[in-house]
């Protein structure tokens, strides 16, 4: 499991489970920050397997995720996470003591319910969720530098074996992360207002412009040089993965876009009465936001999702 001192690589062996844009940015991050020995790889296509090993991202591909996680001391469920529950189901009998798992997923309070009851005695669940991503998928999307500078946080259960939880706050740092360790619950609150909610609203904004008459949508594609063009790339994002998010993270998605339905009709009313007050102080006060997330270096020139001028 952990590296003794004398050794350079955290784990010997690592199962990804689903090996796309994230699971292929570990790979990348594991080989070339020498973290793990060994890599095998579980996806559903054999063009997906194929290409992993010709971007020699993994020792061993395999349709069964039980052979991948055959001899492994960690593994990362990297998949969707509408899959976890019937993929923990297949690998859990498999899985020894003393093994660590983890993921990716986006929501962790349904991935507790889903994985946990497959998990055999002695075997330590560490939930995760870094912060770090992209509109891409697939394994030609990842870098090893996606992580770098960004929060990964962990939800490990009450009870959880705090050596296990150490061994991944340690992978991820290794990866170039920042970890904060939260409670599932809240994780899901928080990532609702700052991720869920603004993929809904982006994928509602280039949906209602597509469904305008014809010759309006052609302008809106040729225009869409600013806001909507940063909601267009936002609104490219894999739907199979944001129809699983949303659908696990069903009540604190709900309950924000409550309290967003609430805060626009405020604004529409600003408008239809001309409360010019209102619509400024808002703008002051969303500024000041964009400003610390910025300073936060969460955002702004360095980051390679942004246009260079915005700093
Ligand atoms: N994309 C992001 O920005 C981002 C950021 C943080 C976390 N995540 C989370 O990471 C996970 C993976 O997202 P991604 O962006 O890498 O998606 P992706 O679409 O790039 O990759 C997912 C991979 O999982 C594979 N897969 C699907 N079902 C599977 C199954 N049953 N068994 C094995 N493999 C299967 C797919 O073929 C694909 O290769 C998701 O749970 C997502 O919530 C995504
Ligand atoms: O920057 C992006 O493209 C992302 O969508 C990444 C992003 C997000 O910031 O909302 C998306 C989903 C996550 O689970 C974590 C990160």
């Amino acid at each position: 499991m952990v590296a003794q001192a004398d050794s350079e690589f955290l784990f010997e062996k690592v199962a990804l489970i689903g090996v796309g844009l994230i699971g292929s940015s570990l790979a990348r991050a594991f080989r070339s920050r020498r973290i793990v020995r060994q890599i095998s790889v579980s996806a559903r296509s054999q063009a997906t397997l194929d290409r992993v090993l010709e971007l020699g991202l993994a020792e061993s591909a395999h349709s069964d995720p039980v052979k991948a996680v055959e001899g492994a001391d960690l593994v990362i469920l990297c998949a969707p996470v509408g899959t976890y529950d019937s993929i923990a189901s297949v690998i859990g009998p498999h899985l020894k003591p003393g093994v660590i798992v983890t993921d990716v997923g986006s929501v962790k309070q349904a991935v507790i319910r889903d994985v946990d009851q497959y998990l055999p005695d002695g075997v330590h669940f560490v939930p995760g969720h870094p912060i770090a991503g992209t509109e891409k998928s697939g394994p030609d999307a990842g870098f090893a530098e996606l992580f770098d500078g960004r929060w990964c946080i962990l939800t490990p259960p009450p009870g959880a074996d705090h050596r296990a939880v150490e061994a991944v706050t340690e992978l991820w740092r290794r990866c170039g992360s920042m970890v904060e360790i939260m409670e599932a619950g809240h994780h899901d609150k928080v990532l609702a207002i700052t991720s869920h909610l603004p993929h809904l609203i982006a994928y509602t904004i280039v949906g209602t412009a597509t469904d305008l008459e014809e010759s309006e949508r052609a302008e809106v594609v040729k225009f869409s040089a600013g806001g909507f063009r940063d909601f267009t790339r936002i609104a490219g994002s894999d739907p199979v993965m944001w129809r699983d998010v949303f659908l696990n993270n069903r009540e604190a998605v709900l309950e924000m876009l409550q309290r967003f339905s609430e805060d626009i009709t405020v604004l529409q009313r600003a408008i239809r009465w001309g409360e010019g007050d209102t619509l400024e102080n808002l703008f002051f006060r969303t500024r000041e936001i964009r400003q610390g997330v910025v300073e936060a270096h969460q955002a702004g020139s360095f980051d390679p999702r942004e246009p260079k001028a915005d700093q």
